[in-house]
């Protein structure tokens, strides 16, 4: 394998990450990820005319069974339903404990595959194969795994780290404009809460990230890899300072569960959400006097020139969005907490957050 780079994820139970150009036609490194005789690769209706067969083919030899489960695109279908029928899958493939789980997709395949796997005899490999840039630099790595409910976002889930990451970078290729943005916010996301060099140097390569230019997407890729192993490293099961990842997620998962997981195509997605609810979360840090206005503007700025939308869409009622994220699953018997902004590169994990502070930012939010 040629151009690749190599990052281990420590902990009880170190795995590698790699990244690079090709890594989904290396057979050699595709064979060192199994064990057993049985793999299932699931995958979307999206990528896998586009990518499944490339990877199966570097799969095929003798002794080895390849099954493929497509599950129909999108957020909306991260559902328990679509997760029972990949345990079907798994059944009828007569899995055993040694099977592996080849996650081919973006978050949503990533994490429901995952969660299938957490779940299937309690517990078997998965290898994550991420083919989004959200999914490179966030979703295959810490091990998350989850469906959404009608209540809320990944509320049913474990935590599950993959045997390895295998993100082939010259999948982005296919990836549709408004996917590659979406991609983008968690990466702002990192420079947000942990970097603030990281910020300046996003801003400088805007135009290369949205041209695709492979150095400047590779890099962006690693050091999100970078920033996300070492907090999950220190704490795999999100007992302190890894809800720090959580950064506008408060307000994002609320505003996709009220807009029903984009089930009817006019919502924002996953990444879009994000980057409203940084910029919401930065308001309230400057409502609760931790943020500086100047601050969150230029957070803002930074996104919109990445393409991503910064305000609440209209027609959601703060009310609602507000009791969604008592079901936060950051919320504790203190009331809401929040992962606040205190300076570029800086956050910090606040509890009891005033309600009438985020209503108040809500209500400002829409404009
Ligand atoms: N587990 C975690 O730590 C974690 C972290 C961040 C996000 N997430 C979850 O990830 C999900 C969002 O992931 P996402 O943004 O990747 O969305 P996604 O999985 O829905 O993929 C976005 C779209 O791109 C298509 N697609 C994927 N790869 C493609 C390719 N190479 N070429 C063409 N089309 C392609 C998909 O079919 C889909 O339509 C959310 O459910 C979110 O909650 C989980
Ligand atoms: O890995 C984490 O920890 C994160 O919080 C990463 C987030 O980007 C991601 O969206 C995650 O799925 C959110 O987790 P949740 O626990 O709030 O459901
Ligand atoms: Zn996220």
């Amino acid at each position: 394998m040629s151009g690749a780079s190599t990052l281990q994820v420590g902990g009880p139970r170190p795995y590698l990450l790699h990244v690079g150009p090709g890594l989904l036609s290396d057979a050699g490194l595709l064979a060192r990820c199994l064990r057993g005789r049985h793999v299932l690769v699931v995958t979307d209706d999206n990528v896998a005319p586009l990518h499944a067969d490339r990877l199966v083919d570097a799969l095929t030899r003798p002794g080895l069974t390849v099954a493929r489960h497509v599950l129909p695109a999108g957020e909306h279908e991260k559902t328990l339903a679509r997760f029972g029928e990949v345990l079907e899958s798994l059944a009828r493939l007569g899995a055993t404990r040694d099977a592996t789980v080849l996650a081919l997709g973006g978050g949503v395949v990533g994490d429901l595959a995952g969660f299938a796997a957490a779940c299937w005899m309690r517990g078997i490999d998965v290898v994550q194969l991420p083919t989004t840039l959200l999914a490179m630099v966030d979703s295959s790595v810490g091990g998350k795994t989850a469906v959404d409910l009608p209540a809320g976002k990944n509320l049913a889930g474990a935590f599950h780290p993959p045997a390895a990451v295998l993100a082939d970078t010259t999948i982005l290729r296919t990836l549709p404009e408004r996917e590659l943005r979406a991609g983008l916010a968690e990466v702002v996301k990192y420079g947000a809460i942990f970097d603030a060099g990281f910020l300046e140097w996003l801003g400088a390569n805007a135009g290369g990230l949205l041209a695709r230019d492979d150095a400047a997407v590779t890099e962006a890729v690693l050091r999100s890899c970078r920033y996300k192993a070492e907090v999950v490293e220190r704490d795999p099961y999100e007992r302190g300072e890894r809800a720090l990842l959580n950064f506008g997620h408060t307000f994002a998962h609320a505003i996709e569960a009220e807009q029903g997981y984009a089930a009817a195509g006019d919502g924002l997605n996953h990444g879009e959400a994000v980057a409203v609810g940084m910029v919401l979360a930065a308001d309230l840090s400057t409502r609760l006097r931790l943020a500086r206005n100047e601050d969150r503007d230029r957070l803002r700025a930074l996104l919109e020139r990445l393409g991503l939308p910064t305000a609440l869409p209209a027609g959601l009622k703060p009310g609602a969005l507000l009791a969604r994220m008592r079901l936060d699953k950051k919320a504790d018997a203190s009331g809401l907490r929040f992962i606040l902004w205190t300076a570029p590169g800086e956050a910090r994990i606040v509890t009891a957050v005033s309600e009438d502070a985020v209503l108040r930012t809500l209500e400002a939010g829409a404009s």
